[in-house]
């Protein structure tokens, strides 16, 4: 009988290569002397010794092209949540994913490391150093949110031990960053239409906000202690600073450091919240005739007025994760990266 020759471990392939995460990641593999493939619906860069495969992953025969002799598979892939499509959404996080996992089984991958999101318990309440135990929210607060959760038991619920297919699930938080396409430029996009000048609430909300490198560390030590015996299989993990800090102190420093004012007047948040809905509905019934995007969703508005942070104790226990870059540090750097945004510029 002939004997399958397993892949080296060290070859590995980034769906989602491509997106803000996707980059970090694929960069830090390749210090660390993985061989990378990327898969991703577009190219955005070049980079020495990466071989790239543009596609969708909807689409199972390019997949199974681009995972040949791979062994271990890191699927970033997502739409951005402010894409707010349903379909698209439904598509490519829970049906896209099935197809990933099939074309790993079939290709023989022996590891898949998920980017899932811490958000997949968060119904908009208050979280407080929520541990990895808490129950999938019942009423997800996006259509986004409600498909990260199919997206996050499928992957785990897919990890074999017999079958030497092993998987894992990666939650980070409010991921931040160079190269951001959302956080930095979204709030300077707000600061620059003069609407950042309020807070949502009193102000005290504590949140996770989880520097990109810190994420790819945990990502890259999920997979190099992904093994048959070891507790991670089919388990999901938060990902963080552990630094918890007020939403709006944050917000503040980003602006302040790229020379814009910090948010100074104070909103109810039942009040900003109901205007959201409101506005949300309306742009909903509206849809058929125009698409409108407001600034203020209800999903934006629970995520800068509630408490959301969360323990990653289990990371630290189970794979000896530690954040490498503080949250000082993270933000110098963050705000270095983006000399074109600020103020006056
Ligand atoms: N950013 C954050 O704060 C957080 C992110 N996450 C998760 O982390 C992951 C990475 O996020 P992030 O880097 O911010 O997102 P990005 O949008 O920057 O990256 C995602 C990449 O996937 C690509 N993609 C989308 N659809 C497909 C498809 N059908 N086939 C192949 N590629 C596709 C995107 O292309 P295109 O841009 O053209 O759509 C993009 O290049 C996502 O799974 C997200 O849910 C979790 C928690 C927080
Ligand atoms: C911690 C975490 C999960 C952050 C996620 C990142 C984004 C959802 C935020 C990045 C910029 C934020 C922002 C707002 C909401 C949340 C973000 C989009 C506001 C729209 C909230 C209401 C305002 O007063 C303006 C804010 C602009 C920036």
């Amino acid at each position: 009988m002939a004997t399958r020759i397993r892949p080296s471990s060290k070859r590995c392939a980034v769906i989602g290569g491509s997106g803000f995460l996707g980059r970090h990641l694929v960069e830090k593999l390749l210090e660390k002397g993985y061989t990378v493939t990327v898969f991703d619906i577009r190219q955005s860069y070049e980079l020495p010794g990466v071989a790239f495969h543009v596609g969708d992953l909807c689409d199972k025969q390019a997949l199974l092209t681009a995972l040949q002799d791979v062994s271990l598979v890191f699927h970033c892939a997502s739409p951005a949540p402010a894409s707010d499509d349903r379909a698209l959404f439904q598509k490519v996080n829970v049906d896209g994913t099935r197809i990933v996992i099939q074309a790993c089984q079939e290709r023989g991958v022996q590891k898949l490391v998920l980017t899932s999101s811490a958000s997949v318990v968060f119904e908009g309440t208050d979280i407080k150093d929520g541990k990895e135990e808490l129950p999938y929210a019942k009423k997800p607060i996006d259509y986004y949110t409600e498909t990260k959760i199919q997206q996050e038991k499928l992957v785990l619920e897919a990890c074999d031990k017999d079958k030497g297919f092993l998987t894992v699930a990666i939650r980070p938080h409010g991921i931040f960053g160079p190269q951001d396409p959302q956080l930095v430029p979204i709030l300077v996009d707000t600061a620059r239409r003069g609407k950042m000048k309020f807070i949502i609430g009193d102000g005290s909300n504590l949140v996770d906000f989880t520097f990109v490198e810190n994420v790819v560390h945990g990502h890259i030590l999920a997979a190099e202690h992904l093994k048959p015996d070891s507790p991670l299989c089919g388990k999901a993990y938060h990902i963080t600073n552990d630094e918890p800090v007020r939403f709006w102190d944050f917000m503040s420093q980003v602006l302040v450091g790229l020379g814009y004012d910090a948010p100074r007047y104070h909103l109810p948040y039942q009040l900003v919240y109901g205007i959201a809905l409101l506005l949300w509905l309306v742009a909903l019934l509206l849809r058929p005739l125009v698409r409108i995007k407001p600034t203020f969703t209800p999903m934006r508005v629970a995520l800068a007025g509630t408490h959301h942070y969360y323990s990653c104790a289990r990371a630290k226990e189970d794979m000896g994760y530690r954040p490498p870059v503080s949250l000082k540090e993270g933000i110098t750097r963050t705000v270095e990266s983006y000399p074109h945004l600020r103020k006056g510029v």
